[in-house]
């Protein structure tokens, strides 16, 4: 559908007879009145219409005029018809004679007037309207009483989007303009504006703030990337707020802020749909920066790119297909700016001339389809202009789009606008790893890597980009705790000798006939035989506790592998010696188990002079006793003592301490573990335990923290451990005691047909002489989670199902000797049936109970419920666990249990499902590392890269004063904070 020149000029004569408009040159201006007769004009013929700059005319102005503000576009542009263009009135009939508006229509809809309403915006201000209308003349100097008000204005845009001012010619050989690449978003400009207008700043330092001078060498008390925010110029004070506000307070803060994910930027294809992300090359129509209001302005650039129209042909290259294959499609930029100062006329024009129509241009980000068909408004997009006689299907290629996550309310584009200009400010030379290691292990450099992550041009670099940053979370880590030991070492040879053992690390053991009198004594009386497994440990760990230095080992291996025996074994070894031993658990059940179960195995002990004094010291010990058990370790007359945190209370004090045993460590702090360092062991304090031994070992270090010996059923991956306890040595178990046999597990959905099915199975066992556990996820019903079936409530439910036998309850609110009392029914017989709580997944250890049965085990982790059937099959009888789903959604994830016991897959899985943050769950994992980036479960070999490398710096410089830019690094890392200290 056409619209004619006539009907365009009799809108025009019908204002120049009102007297509000004159249309001279490509300039229209249009007063109150036009909008309607022209809107109600346009929409009959479904057009839309545009003029290529706002003025105000100065009589409307003075009226109160009413704005029309989106005429915008030249009209041979619109028409495709924009060389040859005459400015005289003859020629601008003749152009609208020739043109058809529905092509025009069809290219620009996003500016249509016909069916959308109009932006019609009111400003009543002569001030306001005398201002715009003069900073719409090009000479806007000449409004300002002298030039430095108009520098003032210059300055201030300048800071806020250096990038408007940078001298094109002295750009560096780059194919796109850096600095263009990602304009600042709508928000974030609106802000970063505000008050860059309100400072005046020179000329002369607005042209340093785009050029980012860098120190040649970086002075040696801050790295680079600990520069404060405030470095990053050409921000608003409100943006350093904001920025400092939400924790970015230096621009490493910044440069780690990683994207959450990429998304694939895939080539434009026929079929766009919405919101996808896309890059397209075309070319630029048109730009124009429009005030929309007194407050609100934007800028639209239009794009026109050819794209393929065939399914299979994947290059949209302007001008590389034929014909028939191609269509044209239109991509609308938009970028909105609130603030009256984005409204000033220079600003807006400022905005339009960074791209100049005609401009290649490579535009990649969302696509939103508009009403008209090939027209797509895109709100979060890059664009980079091509420089000309550059190789287009470089820039075309796909290439992956960094999606941030939001932060402290701070929106994620607005966070990678200010990340691009972070990146632009870094220094090629900002790596504190020495060359040499980053081409040893095939490593970017960290400037590189930087980039790669937030600016990838392809996934691989994306990739390479992460492996350098996951590399420098594990190398800091290992760093770091290499260097603390060394710093504690004496002399040179010993600090050699230290990385040597961990170079390559041996297992050195001592075999049993050299292992003191009473740990072989000890180990007679056992009712079974070590399996090899425990034999070496033990054999590790001994010859460990015969070194002069405090050991410090990680006791690992999967639940019931016997752990607890290889720890009291270590424990005799010292008793033997004529010291005292330690041994700390999490809860006081476990505390008390271990405690009767070593009582039990020392009645085997016929000998009366070998046999140990042991206690058991807790939180529920009445104070009496307390005191005297105290009064014993003080004056070593107890030889080894059993508890919880109480041991590490400063009132214990060891006459002789020489070896604590930490089990389940991971539930407890770095903190807790050292605070045995202090019960520091003195030679003074050796009393009548001398004469016990029957072997005199050397006792020449008279002065020296105890050996710590920690235990975990966490079943984790070597380098894991190594990440994990880079300071200790690792032991491992790797076999069950004979006899056992795998847990049956099932995992099925607690309707009335599973629950059925379970006390049928619950029934068979109990007649079968079995014990049975019942977990539940909490112990009194809940109207929050009504699904959650709970401990004590089902007491009841539980006993009259299942009349004749016995039931029980366990769970953490009740008193230490009621659980004591409860579990101990359960272990003789007398209960038959335990309903309890989590508080039995570790330690607890009644051999013949054969089967469990888990509510609601959609609650537990996967690792967590490896424990929990650990508590069943560690006897000879064959045991069931049944893992009861609320729904049968559940299943899949609890299915995985059914397939596997292997403790160390199990801990993969879960580490898959759940990120290894969650390994041992939120309140247990607090003194573990958290990686940003890294993935435990696939980063293992960089992991041991990163030990490698760091035991090459340290080889070269024990205290790292050769590499002072790591060692300031290091520093800024803390790695004890990280782990907890
Ligand atoms: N070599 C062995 N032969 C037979 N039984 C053994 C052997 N070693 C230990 N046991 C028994 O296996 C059971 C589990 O041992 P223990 O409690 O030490 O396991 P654990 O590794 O500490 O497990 P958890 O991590 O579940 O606490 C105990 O009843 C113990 O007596």
């Amino acid at each position: 559908m056409g619209f004619s020149g006539k009907q365009m000029r009799s809108v025009i004569v019908f204002q120049g007879k009102v007297g509000y408009l004159a249309f001279f040159n490509r300039r229209m201006r249009c007063s109150n009145f036009l909008p309607l007769y022209f809107s109600k004009m346009c929409y009959r013929l479904k057009h839309k219409f545009a003029k290529k700059s706002v003025e105000i005319d100065r009589h409307g102005a003075g009226r109160g005029s009413k704005v029309f503000a989106l005429m915008d576009y030249n009209l041979p542009d619109l028409t495709g018809n924009g060389t040859g263009y005459k400015k005289s009135e003859m020629n601008v009939k003749d152009t609208l004679d020739d043109m058809d508006i529905s092509m025009i229509c069809k290219r620009f809809p996003s500016i249509s007037l016909g069916s959308a309403p109009q932006v019609d915006l009111y400003d009543g201000t002569t001030s306001y309207s005398e201002m715009t209308g003069i900073l719409a003349t090009d000479d806007f100097e000449k409004y300002f009483s002298d030039s430095s008000e108009a520098r003032w204005v210059q300055n201030s845009l300048s800071e806020a989007l250096p990038s408007l001012y940078v001298d094109h010619s002295s750009e560096t050989s780059s194919t796109l303009r850096e600095e263009d690449s990602f304009p600042l978003s709508p928000d974030s400009m609106s802000s970063i504006y505000e008050e860059n207008l309100d400072n005046q700043v020179t000329w002369e330092n607005s042209q340093e703030q785009v050029g980012l001078q860098l120190p040649a060498n970086l002075p040696l008390n801050e790295l680079f990337i600990d520069k404060p925010i405030s470095f990053l110029h050409g921000l608003s004070k409100r943006v350093y707020q904001q920025l400092d506000n939400c924790g970015f307070h230096t621009l490493r803060k910044l440069l780690h802020h990683f994207p959450r994910s990429y998304a694939n930027l895939q080539n434009a294809h026929a079929e766009i749909d919405d919101g996808q992300y896309l890059i397209f090359v075309g070319k630029v129509l048109s730009s124009r920066g429009v005030r929309a209001s007194c407050s609100f302005s934007f800028l639209e650039v239009i794009v026109g790119c050819q794209i393929s129209d065939s399914e299979s042909a994947s290059e949209h290259l302007t001008g590389t297909a034929t014909e028939g294959q191609e269509k044209t499609i239109y991509l609308h930029l938009k970028k909105f700016f609130r603030g009256t100062r984005f409204t000033y006329t220079p600003f807006l024009r400022s905005l339009e001339k960074k791209y100049q129509e005609g401009d290649i241009a490579c535009v990649c980000g969302k696509v939103k389809t508009m009403r008209h068909k090939d027209h797509y408004e895109m709100r979060e997009y890059n664009i980079d202009v091509l420089e000309d006689g550059k190789d287009l299907s470089f820039c075309a290629k796909e290439r992956p789009y960094p999606i941030y996550p939001s932060k402290g309310g701070l929106k994620p584009l607005f966070l990678r606008d200010i990340i691009v200009r972070a990146l632009q400010a870094l220094p090629v030379n900002v790596d504190p790893i020495p060359k040499d290691i980053t081409e040893q292990f095939g490593l970017l450099s960290l400037h590189d890597a930087y980039f790669g992550i937030h600016k990838p041009n392809n996934i691989n670099e994306a990739d390479l980009a992460r492996k350098r940053l996951i590399f420098d979370e594990f190398f800091y880590l290992q760093l770091g705790r290499l260097f603390q030991m060394l710093e504690g070492l004496g002399t040179q040879i010993e600090k050699d000798g230290l990385l040597d053992k961990y170079r390559s690390p041996k297992n050195n053991t001592l075999c049993t006939e050299e292992w003191s009198c009473l740990t072989k004594k000890f180990l007679d009386t056992l009712p079974y035989t070590l399996t090899s497994s425990q034999q070496h440990a033990v054999s590790e760990i001994i010859w460990d506790l015969k070194r002069p230095v405090p050991m410090n080992r990680l006791l690992q291996g999967d639940v019931g592998c016997g752990k607890t025996v290889v720890a009291f074994l270590a424990c005799m070894e010292v008793i033997g010696s004529g010291y005292q031993a330690a041994f700390m658990v999490p809860t006081e059940l476990l505390a008390i188990q271990h405690y009767e179960h070593l009582l039990n195995l020392l009645e085997n002990l016929d000998e009366v002079k070998f046999k140990p004094t042991v206690a058991l010291l807790t939180g529920s010990t009445p104070l009496k006793q307390a005191r005297m058990i105290r009064k014993g370790i003080q004056t070593g007359e107890i030889s080894m003592v059993i508890g919880t945190h109480s041991l590490i209370a400063d009132k214990v004090e060891f006459s002789a301490l020489r070896i604590a045993v930490v089990d389940e460590q991971h539930r407890f702090g770095v903190i807790q573990r050292a605070r045995f360092n202090s019960k520091l062991y003195y030679t003074s304090s050796i009393l009548s335990m001398e004469e016990a031994v029957t072997d005199t070992s050397s006792k020449s270090d008279a002065y020296m923290a105890p050996h710590v010996l920690a235990m975990s059923a966490t079943p984790i991956p070597r380098t894991l451990a190594l990440a994990f306890y880079g300071d200790m040595s690792l032991t491992q178990i790797t076999d069950l005691p004979p006899g056992r046999i795998p847990v049956q597990t099932c995992a099925i959905e607690g309707n009335d047909k599973g629950y059925e099915n379970v006390y049928k199975m619950m029934l068979d066992e109990l007649q079968d002489g079995g014990k049975v556990y019942l977990v539940y996820p909490i112990i009194e019903l809940s109207e929050q989670l009504p699904q959650l079936r709970a401990a004590s409530a089902d007491l009841e439910v539980i006993s009259d199902r299942f009349e004749g036998y016995n039931c029980g309850l366990l769970h953490g609110k009740m008193k230490g000797d009621e659980k004591e009392e409860t579990l101990r029914k359960f272990r003789t017989g007398e209960l038959h049936i335990l309903l309890a709580t989590q508080v039995i997944e570790i330690g607890v250890d009644v051999p013949d109970a054969s089967m469990m049965v888990v509510m609601n085990s959609e609650r537990f982790g996967i690792a967590q419920l490896h424990q929990l059937r650990g508590r069943v099959g560690r006897g000879v009888r064959a045991s069931k666990c049944i893992l009861v789903a609320s729904t049968a959604s559940s299943l899949s994830r609890l299915k995985v249990l059914e397939r596997s016991s292997d403790g160390f897959h199990l801990a993969n899985m879960d580490l898959l499902l759940r990120g290894p943050g969650d390994l041992l769950g939120k309140k247990q994992s607090g003194h573990l590392p958290e990686f940003p980036v890294a993935r435990l479960e696939a980063d293992g070999n960089i992991l041991q890269d990163a030990h490698l490398a760091a035991l090459k710096i340290l080889s070269a410089s024990h205290d790292l004063e050769q590499f002072p830019a790591l060692k300031l690094e290091l520093s800024m890392r803390q790695p004890l904070c990280l782990l907890g200290d």
